[in-house]
């Protein structure tokens, strides 16, 4: 509703002048104390001879801290809060009128909350509260209470736009859902800012209890396309962070994206959310910063281009692909491992002058049943202090040996020298080589162990990984009744190795190898990890990053319709959570509202997944917002469908639609549709690589690379009987491509239209 028609403007509009003129004068306070902290800063530094000064990093923090409230205090000072409860807690009397916004506010000298922060523990109620009675878990304990009313504000740059009201009617609070024109299809409706965005006051129930879920399990979010599942793992990340705040010093917290391009299309919420440090990156990026090594990768894109043109190895490589995200081939490789350990130690005695100090029997017994949680480089280095602290602490054993040899030697010198002078003399010198050989064993002890260490194995995970490919035995017996003619399969992948060239699917086991093998730093461990786009891992991807996370505190969202890697990806949640977590329970979680698209483009999205059978898709529910339908348009020749194309992008710039993707099933028709567009077309960019920016505008882009994307209207280009044939990977692309879109979707093809679309007809505007 109009702001200015509520019933409460007035009081609602002194409510939010009181408040931002408080943030104002808030923020002149933080940045006064800024300069004074600045100031501090300089004249420290001019003190002390190091920057690690205790007093130095004390300030350097807090004006981090104060720097960030001020940035905090800024956006307040535009939207200080966007929605409001009042509630009344069971046997109070007074109702509380607790303003909500996407950062909390506490007036220190009062001791008062201003705003509530949307994390904190009442907010839930906001999200959650649909009926009158109403309770939250607070850090005492759950708190029950009457909801008595909800109200949600639309500020924009410090003006009150819009009020609406949810009131409790007959003890239900109306579901912001099933009201049309209400809050959350206001928001839905707007065209995309071209980034993904914060949706803190409009997150929904279901999204609400995912956010808030407990951090001490692993959480999957299976959703259709545009549910916002990463929107929401990128909130819970927000939330976590926030109840861990505490901890903040020892904390670490990773997103990892399929692409760069997807990165940096997300890259704005958590910052906007008031969240900083928080690592995102690729599986690819991060495997290779922790493998270490500079080593030459098959491009990721050019394996899916293979796959689509039929190329030689377009039968292998999923094949292999599979194989190498298995946990089956993680067993391979721990049964080579196994007997790795068994020959690290030098298979020798320690000796000494021709004394044996220790056996090897006896530090093999003890290097293969100690400090087993080590990595191997880790329990060298334990056997190498043991025996050091082993060898002294035995001195007197040592002595004993010692003495013994001298007391053989002082009875053959007594046998053979008869002159009583020069035995004596002897007698002496030998005392005194046994006494100096003493003295010197003592001292020499860590170089004698240093050097029996000299002779153990050498430990390199990459030459340790090739290695495994040029015994086939093992792996022959894990994967010969899997995989058809495996030998063919198991020559292909040792040739690509022994030449050095790795693959994607390489660095799993080359990152598994590297900590097994060397250890893990305490930095490289993880307080939550979120994976976007999971349904894209594998599984043994999921079991390596269990060795970075502290109790297994995960959050996967993904959607197996899209899973385009499919042929090494997840294809059943709870087989694959039930293998990598070995039995342990996990929170599952289904999404099907989609909020992205408008009815007619679901309908359409819903009419294609429905063909991939062996998916067995859950259908999407679209929120009730409706659009055109999506056109389909039969061209003569692919001249033509450049011209219709171009008609409608200038069609839609004019009814300022800015985000538009000319979307091409693979490379090289990207590659062509972009020469054919790009004198014609303005600004129009060309998306490919996913080390790009993402670009707002028009963009032609491959399809497999526009996931997780959006667009206004997405313009799919040549969506015809051979490109789009009736196989999983096509059906899923084209899935994806028709999900990119809000508002509309605009279908082109020369020839026979993709076997795919017969089925919805009803649901398009054919020509
Ligand atoms: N509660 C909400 N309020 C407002 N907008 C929402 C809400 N939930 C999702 N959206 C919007 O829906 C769109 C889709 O969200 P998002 O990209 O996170 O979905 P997704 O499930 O990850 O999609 P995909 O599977 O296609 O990658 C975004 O524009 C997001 O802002």
């Amino acid at each position: 509703m109009d702001a200015k028609k509520h019933p409460s403007f007035k009081k609602e509009t002194q409510h939010l002048k009181e408040i931002r003129e408080w943030v104002v004068k808030e923020k002149y306070s933080l940045e006064d104390y800024e300069e004074v902290l600045k100031e501090e800063i300089t004249s420290i530094r001019k003190t002390v001879s190091h920057l690690h000064d205790e007093r130095l990093l004390a300030k350097q923090l807090l004006s981090q801290y104060t720097e960030r409230d001020i940035k905090n205090l800024k956006r307040a000072e535009e939207a200080p809060y966007f929605g409001r409860i009042d509630f009344q807690e069971y046997n109070r009397d007074e109702i509380e009128e607790i303003y909500i916004g996407k950062h909390g506010l506490h007036d220190k000298d009062k001791d008062l909350p201003i705003v509530v922060d949307w994390r904190a523990p009442v907010a839930d109620i906001y999200y959650s509260g649909h009926s009158k009675d109403v309770e939250y878990r607070a850090p005492m304990g759950e708190i029950k209470g009457t909801l008595h009313l909800k109200r949600r504000y639309e500020i924009e740059k410090g003006e009150l736009n819009a009020i609406y009201d949810e009131k409790t009617s007959e003890g239900i609070i109306e579901d912001s859902l099933k009201g049309k024109g209400d809050f959350l299809i206001e928001a839905l409706d707007k065209n995309t800012s071209g980034r993904l965005k914060e949706i803190v006051a409009t997150i929904q129930d279901q999204q609400n209890s995912i956010i808030r879920s407990d951090m001490l399990r692993p959480l999957v979010v299976q959703g259709v396309a545009g549910s916002g599942k990463t929107t929401i793992a990128l909130h819970r990340m927000a939330y976590l962070i926030y109840n861990n705040r505490k901890n903040i010093e020892n904390a670490n917290y990773m997103v990892m994206a399929p692409n760069k391009l997807f990165l940096d299309y997300i890259a704005d919420i958590l910052p906007d959310l008031g969240v900083e440090n928080v690592i995102q990156t690729t599986f690819e990026d991060w495997a290779l910063d922790l493998i270490d090594r500079k080593i030459n990768i098959q491009d990721k894109t050019d394996k899916l281009n293979q796959i689509f043109f039929n190329s030689n190895n377009s039968a292998i490589i999923p094949i292999i692909a599979k194989i190498k995200g298995a946990l089956l081939f993680k067993r391979v490789i721990d049964t080579h491992m196994k007997k790795l350990e068994l020959n690290l130690i030098p298979p020798k005695d320690i000796v000494w002058e021709g004394l044996v100090l220790l056996k090897y029997q006896q530090i093999q017994e003890v290097f293969m049943t100690s400090n087993l949680h080590l990595s191997y480089s880790q329990r060298l280095a334990k056997i190498a202090e043991y025996l050091k602290i082993k060898l002294k602490r035995d001195i007197n054993e040592l002595e004993e040996k010692i003495g013994e040899l001298y007391s053989a030697k002082m009875k053959d010198i007594k046998n053979r020298i008869l002159d009583e002078v020069q035995l004596k003399k002897n007698i002496i010198s030998l005392y005194d080589e046994r006494d100096l050989k003493l003295k010197r064993i003592i001292k020499e002890i860590p170089s004698i162990v240093e050097e029996y260490m000299k002779g153990s194995v050498k430990l390199d995970h990459v030459e340790f990984y090739i290695n495994i490919f040029n015994e086939e035995k093992e792996m022959k017996r894990a994967f010969e009744d899997k995989v058809e003619d495996f030998h063919t399969i198991y020559e292909h992948m040792h040739r690509g190795l022994k030449e050095k060239r790795f693959e994607i699917d390489d660095l799993t086991a080359l990152a598994y190898i590297k900590i097994k093998l060397l250890g893990l730093e305490n930095s490289n461990r993880y307080t939550h990890i979120v994976v976007d786009e999971a349904q894209d891992f594998d599984e043994f991807r999921m079991s390596l990053l269990r060795e970075f996370v502290i109790n297994d505190s995960f959050t996967f969202v993904g959607d197996l319709s899209q899973g385009i890697y499919d042929f090494r990806g997840i294809n059943n949640w709870s087989r694959s959570m039930e293998r990598v977590f070995e039995g342990k329970a996990y929170h599952f979680h289904l999404l099907t509202t989609s909020y992205r698209s408008t009815i007619e483009i679901v309908n359409l999205a819903n009419g294609v997944i429905k063909e991939c059978k062996e998916l067995n898709p859950v259908m999407a529910q679209p929120v009730f917002r409706h659009g055109l339908k999506p056109s389909l348009l039969k061209c003569k020749n692919q001249g033509e469908m450049i011209k219709e194309i171009v008609k409608g992008i200038e069609e839609l710039r004019q009814n300022n639609m800015k985000s538009l993707a000319v979307i091409c099933k693979d490379l090289t028709e990207t590659l062509k549709v972009y020469g054919l567009l790009k004198d014609t077309i303005e600004d129009i960019n060309l998306l490919t690589d996913d080390n790009m920016t993402f670009t707002n505008g028009t963009v032609v882009i491959p399809s497999y690379l526009s996931k997780g994307l959006e667009f206004d209207c997405a313009f799919l280009w040549n969506v015809n009987n051979e490109v789009y044939t009736m196989n999983t990977m096509d059906i899923k692309l084209l899935y994806v491509g028709i999900t990119r879109a809000l508002h509309r979707v605009n279908i082109y093809y020369e020839g026979n239209v993709s076997p795919i679309l017969n089925g919805v007809h009803e649901l398009v505007i054919s020509n």
